[in-house]
């Protein structure tokens, strides 16, 4: 596959796509989240030996819709919220790719998470390019009725750039299954009964078994690939710290609990709890499953520590399992473990990179770690289309198979090509989406 990438070298030149944000200009600057994505591209085209030239058709968005959500909220007041879909390539196939509610969200932080996706998809083989979608809104401020309208209103702003066979959405940060449900429902009242439309959905309205848990249980297996592969051992006894405790982190350390490893440090939005013998994390999302905050679990020997100090948490595994951008060059020098895994999307910058690689703090990228939950979201859409069910056993089985796989891939590159993972990682997906731009002709 490396060779066909080599080879691409010699090929012919690439269309600036098509770009159209409505709202916003297309050509502003890049900032910070967008910028720090193209960084890791552009060192692994350099490790392919790529003319440059390609760098501005991997890194340029297919189509961007920037769009204007209006509801009347609980008080009959109206309410505006701006929201986006970037869809970033489809040349491996239909855009795929989560939507996230969060007040920081904007379009910078939603073309860095399209592009990954890209990469994402190429790294785990699964048939489909990259997209992202978010809206700009505090969900804790909403009520279920006004969240219920905002994604509604996403869909029919939406409609005309989503469908089963060109864009699929997903769950991201505050989005979840009841969203989903309601996303296939309004789809389906304007396009017909499309379950395929949005993966992620409850088990019960057409969702694949194993999804609500499958990005955790990725990061899992491939914290377990990794340690193996290093020579580092089993998770048995080994430590770890975490910062997020959503749906990703906390089904992640609680595998990795149940394998025997110690967790000893866990944050959330709330703050951070410590305990150098292990925090207790079957009675801690039993906890905050009850609806109550992690800090009111600060009993049998687990302490409050500053929300920020999760970082400094010396333990074996480090896994970022929130937002993006937060491992920059001074937090990186803090740092006091062997591993980090990337459970968040774009968790380390660029600056924080170079620190933690000179530092020999290895790094297993969020294009392969968070990988399982697209992985099993195109198991859902698989399901969806030929209208079949498979266990929750099969589901498992297929995931661990596909981060094996994946994992293998990376590490040869690693290993052959003396580059970091990360680095490893997007050569294996830039040379996978150059190869299909070339077959399907793109000029
Ligand atoms: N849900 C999914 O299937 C996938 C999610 N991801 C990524 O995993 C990360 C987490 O996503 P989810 O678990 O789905 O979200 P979630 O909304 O279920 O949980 C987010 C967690 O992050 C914590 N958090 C938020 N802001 C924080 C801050 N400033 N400091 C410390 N903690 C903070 C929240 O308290 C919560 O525990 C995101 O980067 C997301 O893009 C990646 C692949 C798939
Ligand atoms: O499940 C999916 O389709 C995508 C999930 C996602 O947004 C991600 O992997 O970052």
């Amino acid at each position: 596959m490396l060779t066909s990438a080599l080879h691409l070298a010699g090929f012919r030149g690439v269309t600036a796509p098509v770009a159209a944000c409505l709202g916003q200009a297309w050509a502003r600057s890049l900032s910070s989240h967008a910028q720090d994505t193209n960084t890791y591209i552009q060192q692994a085209l350099k490790e392919l030996n790529l003319p440059q030239r390609f760098e501005k058709a991997l890194v340029t968005p297919r189509r961007e819709l920037c769009v204007q959500l209006t509801i009347l909220n609980d008080n009959n007041e109206i309410q505006t919220f701006e929201a986006y879909r970037v869809q970033h390539d489809n040349a491996r196939g239909p855009y795929k790719g989560g939507i996230r509610y969060h007040p920081q969200c904007d379009l910078d932080d939603v073309r860095s998470l399209a592009s990954l996706m890209t990469w994402k998809t190429a790294v785990m083989d699964i048939p489909f390019g990259g997209a992202k979608g978010g809206v700009t809104v505090d969900p804790s401020t909403l009520s279920e009725n006004e969240l219920e309208k905002l994604t509604r209103k996403l869909v029919h702003s939406f409609r005309g750039v989503i469908g089963p066979h060109s864009d699929i959405p997903a769950p991201d940060m505050n989005t979840g299954a009841r969203e989903m449900a309601w996303f296939f429902d309004e789809y389906s009242k304007y396009m017909g009964f499309s379950p395929a439309v949005v993966t992620g959905k409850p088990v019960n309205l057409h969702g694949s078994l194993g999804r609500e848990a499958a990005t955790g249980r990725g990061v899992f297996y491939a914290i377990r690939n990794l340690l193996e592969a290093d020579g580092y051992g089993s998770i048995e006894g080994k430590t770890f710290a975490i910062q997020g405790f959503g749906n990703v982190g906390s089904h992640a350390v609680k595998l990795l609990e149940e394998h025997g490893g110690k967790v000893v440090g866990v944050s959330d939005i709330d703050g951070c709890l410590y305990n150098k013998d292990g925090i207790d994390i079957k009675g801690l999302v039993k906890h905050v499953g009850e609806g109550k905050s992690i800090l009111e679990y600060a009993h049998s020997g687990n302490s409050i520590i500053p929300g920020e100090t999760i970082f400094e948490v010396e333990c074996d595994v480090f896994i970022p399992a929130a937002l993006g951008a937060v491992i920059d060059d001074s937090v990186a020098q803090k740092m006091k473990c062997k591993y980090i895994v990337e459970a968040a999307n774009g968790p380390t910058r660029p600056e924080g990179d170079n620190v933690l690689n000179e530092r020999g703090i290895k790094i297993l990228p969020d294009i392969y770690a968070n990988g399982g939950g697209v992985a099993v979201s195109y198991m859902e859409w698989v399901q969806n289309m030929q209208e079949f069910k498979w266990s929750e056993a099969e589901v498992n089985q297929k995931l661990e198979e596909k981060m094996r796989d994946s994992f293998e891939q990376i590490w040869d590159i690693h290993q052959t090509k003396n580059v970091t993972m990360r680095t490893a990682a997007f050569m294996l997906a830039l040379s996978k989406v150059l190869e299909s731009r070339d077959l399907r002709g793109y000029s």
